[in-house]
């Protein structure tokens, strides 16, 4: 964490190199305030993303500075794969699917996203990050030490307070979708505060874009039909953006309707 909050800590012109509005550059550094003058509110977030498979070519186009960023950022994220893994055999285990359900092109990706939300005059009139649920499988937040994480339970927002070294896993909406809702998609935001800046970092463990996703067969049957069809997770990722992540209407072309999956 420290090497991100110095990241984000570096001057304006160290970091200019990074910046870009292109969302397919491997490694770019944005803000959420492009829209600054247009929208009805505003969001409060700067944002360094890249991936992070296949880690030898990925790691030659992350930040150069600090000079331990490409070391340190390194273990985390083959340490996070291995806890995501981790955690996605034992949920394999609990759905009762076959052992390594999620190993290889289910869960190849990696995506790392660095939030830095400074301190804001008025919290009231912002957000970090909207209301979303994470389109891939899990993802594993290292949320600091400022509250700041919210998720939606029971119709009320509920703050979720950091711990020291704690890990945060959503369940993502990848996830929600092979498990044919057995499991869900965690719905959450972030707000801001007006004292302190709060920087976290998500690991987001997805499946390769080519990949195809849908219910596991073996959680299907006459009596509990698939409620989604199958698709490439790409198609989802293109839709789920062009929806700004709005948690129903981001499944929706992928759902299926009742009757049909049980004649089908
Ligand atoms: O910064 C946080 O607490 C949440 C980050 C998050 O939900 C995301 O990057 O998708
Ligand atoms: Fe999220």
């Amino acid at each position: 964490m420290n090497v991100v909050e110095e990241f984000f800590k570096m001057p304006m012109e160290e970091k200019a190199s990074l910046y870009s509005e292109d969302p397919n550059k491997v490694c770019r550094l944005y803000t959420s305030n492009i829209n600054y003058g247009t929208e009805k509110y505003h969001f409060w977030r700067d944002i360094l993303k890249h991936h992070c498979h296949p880690l030898d070519d990925c790691i030659k186009l992350w930040p150069q500075k600090p000079t331990r960023y490409r070391d340190v950022i390194r273990t985390f994220s083959i340490e996070g794969k291995k806890l995501g893994l981790t955690i996605l055999e034992l949920l394999t285990e609990g759905l009762g699917l076959e052992s390594g359900y999620f190993k290889k092109d289910l869960s190849e990706a990696m995506l790392l996203v660095a939030n830095h939300y400074p301190p804001c005059p008025d919290p009231s009139l912002t957000l970090g990050l909207p209301k979303h649920c994470d389109p891939n499988l899990i993802t594993i937040l290292l949320q600091g030490h400022t509250f700041g994480l919210q998720v939606f339970k029971d119709g009320q927002w509920i703050g979720v307070q950091p711990l020291p070294n704690a890990l945060v896993v959503n369940i993502g909406h990848q996830l929600r979708i092979v498990s044919n809702n057995k499991l869900k998609s965690a719905e959450h935001r972030a707000v801001t505060n007006s004292k302190v800046a709060r920087t976290t970092v998500g690991l987001f463990i997805s499946s390769s874009e080519d990949s195809i996703i849908e219910p596991a067969k073996s959680l299907t049957n006459a009596a509990q039909p698939p409620l989604y069809r199958a698709f490439r997770y790409k198609e989802f990722l293109s839709y789920y953006f062009s929806m700004m992540g709005d948690t129903e209407l981001a499944l929706q072309p992928f759902k299926l309707p009742f009757n049909r999956s049980v004649i089908s």
